[in-house]
């Protein structure tokens, strides 16, 4: 049983999880909601529920929910800082209860940043906040995963010239221990072919245009080879993700958010999915955000929540079956 989060209240997280229900409901994976029961009462049945004994056989005729309030009642397309406690009770909760074997993986629906850092919430997403609450605070990272591709940002939610910064060859290791551990043991492959991109137009041109490839990344590479791992580059940025390049790799190590993550909407977007590895639990989330600009319109495609549990499902069935 997967536990889905509420997300932003005010942006499509309601909708998508109404009609993810919808496409599920006789198939799974199943599902309980936990959030706000008003978000998605008017839209399709739902069963409050008080336990996760009370959800399996709910799921078919009605959305399980285990209820949380609302500070103030959400009106879409409007976000609402003062609901943001909600928004954050609501993933503290879910990981507990997969933490504590009620639940087999977190899946969350989207919330906005902005919101959410209003309140003094810490962390610049879902991601660090979610090794935190699983006691392994660092160790998390972000892979989005497609039908086309993977992509892995080594820097993710800092502003440029800081994931500049921010870029070593100890983090680009670390990462990438990371990514070959999850892919082994949640993707099931058995030796994962890494290719890492350079940071600057033409990975630097062998110092022409920056030095990062042969000062940072290059050492970090050829630590990682030395240990056994597959894995390969710097390569120029702008053909790592031609149909050809992707075909020689299983995850593109890229050096900051934008990098990884527009060739993996562009290619993507519909059933795009963001997988946290470095954690004991499983937790997915679609790619895409709240779409406050179309909340509350009936517009917004479940596709990517749906690829969401999906995945979530899969893998916990692989990790269960790996275990
Ligand atoms: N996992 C998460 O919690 C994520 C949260 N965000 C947050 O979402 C907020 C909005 O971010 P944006 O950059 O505007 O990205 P966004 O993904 O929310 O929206 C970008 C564009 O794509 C459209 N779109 C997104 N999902 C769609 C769907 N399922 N169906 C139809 N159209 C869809 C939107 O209408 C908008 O035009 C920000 O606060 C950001 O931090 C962004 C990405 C992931
Ligand atoms: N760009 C990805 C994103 O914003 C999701 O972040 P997180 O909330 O999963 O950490």
């Amino acid at each position: 049983m997967l536990v889905l989060t509420q997300g932003d209240p005010a942006g499509i997280g309601p909708e998508i999880t109404v009609k993810a229900w919808q496409a599920l409901r006789e198939s799974g994976p199943r599902f309980v909601f936990l959030g706000a029961p008003e978000l998605l009462a008017e839209k399709a049945p739902i069963q409050v529920v008080a336990t996760m004994a009370e959800v399996e056989p709910v799921f078919p005729t009605a959305i399980p929910v285990l209820p949380l309030t609302l500070s103030t009642p959400a009106v879409a397309g409007h976000p609402d800082s003062r609901n943001a406690r909600s928004v954050i009770d609501s993933i503290a909760r879910a990981v507990a209860l997969v933490l504590a074997g009620d639940a087999t993986a977190v899946v969350t629906n989207p919330i906005s940043k902005e919101v959410v850092q209003k309140t003094g919430f810490a962390h610049p997403g879902h991601t660090s906040y979610l090794a935190e609450l699983c006691g392994v605070p660092g160790q998390d990272v972000m892979m989005l995963a497609g039908p086309s591709l993977r992509v892995v940002p080594v820097t993710v939610h800092v502003a440029l010239r800081k994931a500049i910064d921010q870029l070593s060859t100890e983090l680009i290791i670390k990462t990438a221990h990371t990514v070959a551990k999850g892919l082994i043991r949640d993707f099931g492959l058995s030796s994962p072919r890494i290719a890492v991109a350079g940071l600057n137009p033409h990975a630097g041109e062998n110092g022409l245009m920056g030095t990062e490839e042969q000062e940072i990344i290059l050492p970090a590479i050829q630590h990682l080879q030395q240990e056994g791992l597959k894995i390969t580059g710097p390569y120029p940025p702008d053909t790592l993700f031609t149909a050809q390049a992707r075909s020689q790799y299983d995850v593109a190590l890229c050096m900051y958010h934008d990098q990884g993550l527009i060739p993996l909407k562009t290619l993507d977007m519909a059933e795009g999915v963001n997988v946290t590895l470095g954690l004991p639990i499983i937790r997915t989330s679609p790619d895409h955000g709240t779409a406050f600009d179309i909340a509350g319109a009936g517009k917004a495609d479940p596709s990517s929540l749906l690829a969401a549990l999906r995945l979530a499902h899969q893998l916990s069935e692989n990790r269960k079956n790996a275990a």
